[in-house]
């Protein structure tokens, strides 16, 4: 009998029917299953799970008692309770490394877009609106030459970072949990606590995971502490964000602008107050969504998935303590 998979959510087709010759699948597209009788089912026979942003918890892990292996096609987890996962000697794995570039390539961009308010003014041409002379009250500003300050320098913020420096001649500043000597020399980057990044950037970039540490790091303090040019980017996660807080800082022009890509529920809600305010580029998290990269996250993450199933250690283990197995 082959093992029993549950697929839930963006998996690659290409990825699905490789999965298929060797496992019994059953596939969940959306959230809506969660709590009905075919997922509880599918949960209670489980071997493993591959999908993103399944949450996984203490209540679903009650549900199913033959898994081994939870492979998310994401590089976040924060929808994994690791420590519950880890006390059921169940392996956990993401998918690092092969989104950085396509991800990096998303928040540059939007880093753009709001900066050169690039969707605003895409409007007004296609709305037929186009007065052929260009009030400054529509002016973006630079990009290029001015100073970025990226929180969480890991692989994504130094894939922005090599941007920022060789494409932009941009000036980098860093905050991170250690210091990345590598970065500091490949892109002249400098390490500088919270509050001096905060002050002396006029673009911040947040790519922190969201952990207990990092919840509403950037609330209405910090949105204080930025220079009121200042551009604020989150491609991170929404949860690292007060969103409240970053409201009222772009609505009283503590800061110039915002452009996010992760919100802090998801979907967002049409009548969140932050979609009203012209100053806010919105993505609906699309990081790393291009057909290229998703192909290769799913890829990752299926090799995770039979490593695990074959008491193999997976490639990306996130809860390493847990091999030898
Ligand atoms: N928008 C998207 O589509 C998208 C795509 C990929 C990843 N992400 C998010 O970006 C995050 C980062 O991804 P990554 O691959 O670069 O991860 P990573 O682990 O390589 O880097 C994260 C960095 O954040 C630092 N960090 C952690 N806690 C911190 C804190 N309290 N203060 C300062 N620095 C801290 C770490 O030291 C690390 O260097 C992911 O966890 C995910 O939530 C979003
Ligand atoms: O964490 C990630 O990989 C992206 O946010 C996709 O969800």
């Amino acid at each position: 009998m082959k093992p029993k998979i549950l697929v839930y959510m963006r998996v690659d087709d290409r990825v699905i029917k490789e999965l298929e010759k060797n496992y019994d699948l059953t596939s969940f597209q959306n959230h809506e299953y969660i709590g009905n009788r075919a997922f509880d089912q599918a949960l209670k026979e489980t071997d493993g799970i591959i999908g993103l942003a399944l949450k996984v918890n203490k209540e679903l892990l009650d549900l199913a008692p033959n898994l081994k292996i939870v492979s998310n096609v994401s590089v976040g987890y924060d929808n994994l309770d690791i420590k519950e996962l880890t006390k059921r000697k169940i392996m956990a794995t993401n998918t690092p490394g092969v989104l950085d570039d396509t991800t990096a390539d998303a928040i540059f961009g939007l880093l753009l877009s709001t900066a050169r308010r690039i969707p605003e003014l895409d409007h007004v041409v296609k709305a037929g609106k186009w007065d052929i002379s260009l009030q400054p009250d529509q002016y973006g500003v630079d990009v290029h030459h001015k100073t970025l300050g990226i929180i969480g320098m890991g692989n994504i913020g130094r894939a922005i970072a090599q941007r920022a420096h060789f494409g932009f001649g941009m000036d980098i500043l860093y905050h991170n949990r250690s210091r990345n000597i590598e970065v500091e020399q490949q892109y002249k980057a400098t390490y500088c606590e919270l509050d001096d990044l905060l002050n002396q950037s006029d673009f911040v970039c947040l790519m922190v995971p969201a952990t207990n540490d990092t919840y509403k790091m950037m609330s209405a303090a910090e949105f204080k502490k930025m220079k009121k040019t200042a551009i604020f980017i989150n491609g991170s996660r929404g949860k690292n964000v007060d969103e409240d807080a970053l409201y009222h800082a772009l609505k009283n022009g503590d800061i110039h602008a915002a452009g996010v890509d992760v919100f802090e529920q998801e979907p967002t809600n049409p009548n969140n107050p932050l979609l009203q305010l012209k100053n806010i580029v919105t993505l609906p998290h699309i990081g790393s969504s291009t057909t290229e990269c998703e192909f290769n996250m799913s890829k990752l993450a299926a090799k995770n998935l039979h490593a695990g199933l074959s008491r193999k250690k997976a490639p990306s283990l996130i809860n390493e303590e847990l091999w030898p197995i």
